[in-house]
């Protein structure tokens, strides 16, 4: 049997201030880091030996795996880190305060932007959140939007090259990375229909335990942190 623990970064500065973010490389709060902390000894405690750490390339994800791993006493792992794994990029919501966003659109519309599977947001059209310039992503084709389906879309040839293999060879791995790149691997590994996945919330800093059989279809699953725990999709597929 192989395991993927799922790790949300912990709460982030703009978590607490309740911005869209994306693809903007905002830092842990204190409270977020005691999460990303508290997340290394629930996955020390898991028992699972882990052999690898994945993240993407955003400060908040890449701390709060090196705090995992420093708190489960496993700063030994190799890592491996990917624009892949990031955050969904908001476009032209990034920034904004959501509860503003949503009185002056209404909540039906922010949630279409938020949690629906096909419709993104406004495209980013320049300023202080473009990041096109930004060295880490030299030759990459930075988005200006995504939705859902466009960020599995970029997602799943990772997945596929990298951490499928991984886990197909037998090794354990820990993906610290973001609330919709995870709920990305989420809909692709429990098979979550299109119109169901509005419904699927991962929490911060809570790690998500999966049991995988051969063929890398979920067996079983829990949140470490049983009190801070979300719904999970309803039938693994
Ligand atoms: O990018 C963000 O704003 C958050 O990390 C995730 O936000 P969401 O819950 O609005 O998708």
């Amino acid at each position: 049997m192989t395991f993927i623990a799922l790790l949300r970064h912990g709460q982030s500065q703009w978590n607490l201030e309740n911005r869209f973010t994306g693809w903007v490389d905002v830092d842990l709060t204190p409270e977020g880091e005691a999460q990303a902390r508290r997340s290394g000894v629930l996955l020390a405690d898991s028992g699972v030996p882990f052999d690898k750490l994945y993240t993407s390339v955003q400060t908040r994800a890449i701390r709060t795996g090196n705090l995992a791993l420093d708190a489960a006493k496993l700063a030994w792992l190799p890592v491996e880190r990917s624009w892949r794994l990031n955050e969904r990029h908001y476009g032209a919501l990034t920034g904004l305060n959501k509860a503003e966003t949503a009185a002056k659109h209404g909540d039906a519309q922010v949630t279409v932007w938020r949690r629906s599977y096909d419709v993104p947001p406004p495209p980013l059209d320049g300023g202080e959140f473009d990041l096109s310039n930004d060295r880490r992503y030299a030759g990459v084709d930075v988005p200006k939007t995504e939705s859902l389906k466009l960020t599995l879309e970029r997602v799943l040839p990772y997945w596929d090259e990298r951490i499928a293999p991984d886990l197909s060879a037998g090794k354990n791995l820990i993906i610290a990375a973001h609330g919709n790149s995870l709920r990305a691997i989420m809909k692709h590994l429990f098979g979550v229909a299109d119109d169901q996945i509005v419904h699927v919330e991962m929490p911060t800093g809570n790690p998500l335990l999966i049991e995988l059989d051969a063929s890398l279809k979920p067996k079983s699953a829990r949140y470490l942190d049983a009190s801070r725990a979300e719904t999970l999709p309803a039938s693994p597929a």
